[in-house]
């Protein structure tokens, strides 16, 4: 069961004056670092996003995961895309991937697999998601990277990232198995992962040992998850959040995640402001390609990053 002792932070995101160097960003910024130091993680209230255009994003969704199998086979055809489903250790769960939904190319390809005519509906909405999770995102990586002191890094590091978008569903069933997670505990191989849900479901787990759950308590609500490349680049200053799904409701539940990731070719060293002799250096440096080849070899619960480059 997840606790309902402990509660992740959540944080206020709607002030039209929570720009940079004003009074309002620097109260935002010492919430935004506490939560990703201690759970790695925290709920954003976040109303950039229409309701429509959330909505609308579900709605479309709901119908991809009806479609047949056969197209959701012809999609992982698709260079850069990905369709994982019908993995035994995992029945319930689903997705479809995009290598980067913020780029118009990629929306128009998912909507064209998807329906024989695109969908104009579709492309709109993904287009605007996107739009303004890229804003939230790169307010996020800033503050941490000000918290840091590295503000001489931020374009440099910004510059650098990639994204990808997922879409996942959970299929409901109920009887002896109801409770048990649908996505096993993991940590992401990302900077941040960004998560919106329409039912809720995903959990961390506390350094105390207990499932904390992770829900929407508004319709603007999003999941911000540190993982494992920002904690690298971080040298453990951020916790790599825990994670795993454990579906509550009685209909199939959706969510949709927007990961952001270094660019292939970027080498992750940790900046050498935040090495001394207090602090030394945790990680060697590496490429995200070379780490997920190594996770896929089979890599398990949070230890993949730190026996692969740990020091
Ligand atoms: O469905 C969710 O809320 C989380 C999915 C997830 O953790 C992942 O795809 O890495
Ligand atoms: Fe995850």
């Amino acid at each position: 069961m997840a606790s309902t002792k402990v509660k992740i932070p959540t944080i206020d995101f709607c002030n039209s004056e929570l720009k940079p160097n004003t009074p309002q960003w620097e109260s935002t910024k010492v919430q935004v670092f506490e939560a990703l130091q201690e759970f790695g993680c925290f709920e954003a209230i976040y109303d950039k996003v229409p309701n429509e255009i959330i909505e609308g994003m579900f709605d479309n969704l709901k119908e991809v995961f009806d479609f047949p199998l056969s197209k959701l086979i012809e999609y992982r055809e698709k260079p850069f895309h990905i369709y994982d489903g019908q993995i035994p250790s995992i029945p319930l769960y689903g997705s479809v991937s995009s290598a980067d939904l913020v780029l118009p190319n990629s929306v128009e390809t998912f909507s064209n697999t998807f329906w024989s005519h695109g969908n104009p509906n579709f492309s709109n909405v993904a287009k605007s998601y996107f739009k303004q999770l890229m804003e939230l995102n790169e307010m996020v990586k800033r503050m941490v990277l000000e918290s840091l002191g590295l503000n001489n890094y931020i374009d440099e590091f910004l510059n650098s990232n990639v994204f990808m978008s997922r879409f996942t569903n959970y299929k409901v069933i109920k009887g002896e198995n109801e409770n048990e997670a649908a996505l096993p505990s993991h940590t992401d191989s990302t900077y941040l992962t960004i998560i919106k849900q329409n039912q809720n479901g995903l959990q961390v787990l506390y350094k105390n040992g207990e499932w904390i759950e992770l829900n929407h308590t508004s319709p603007n609500s999003y999941i911000v998850l540190s993982a494992d490349i920002f904690m690298a680049w971080t040298n453990d200053k951020l916790t790599s959040a825990q994670h795993r799904v454990v579906p509550t409701g009685d209909k199939d539940r959706i969510s949709i995640q927007f990961f952001s990731f270094p660019n292939p070719d970027y080498t992750l060293n940790v900046p050498k402001e935040l090495v001394d002799e207090e602090h030394p250096l945790m990680f060697k440096p590496f490429k995200l390609p070379e780490f997920n080849k190594y996770i896929m070899l089979g890599a398990k619960n949070g230890l993949g990053l730190k026996n692969y480059c740990g020091l």
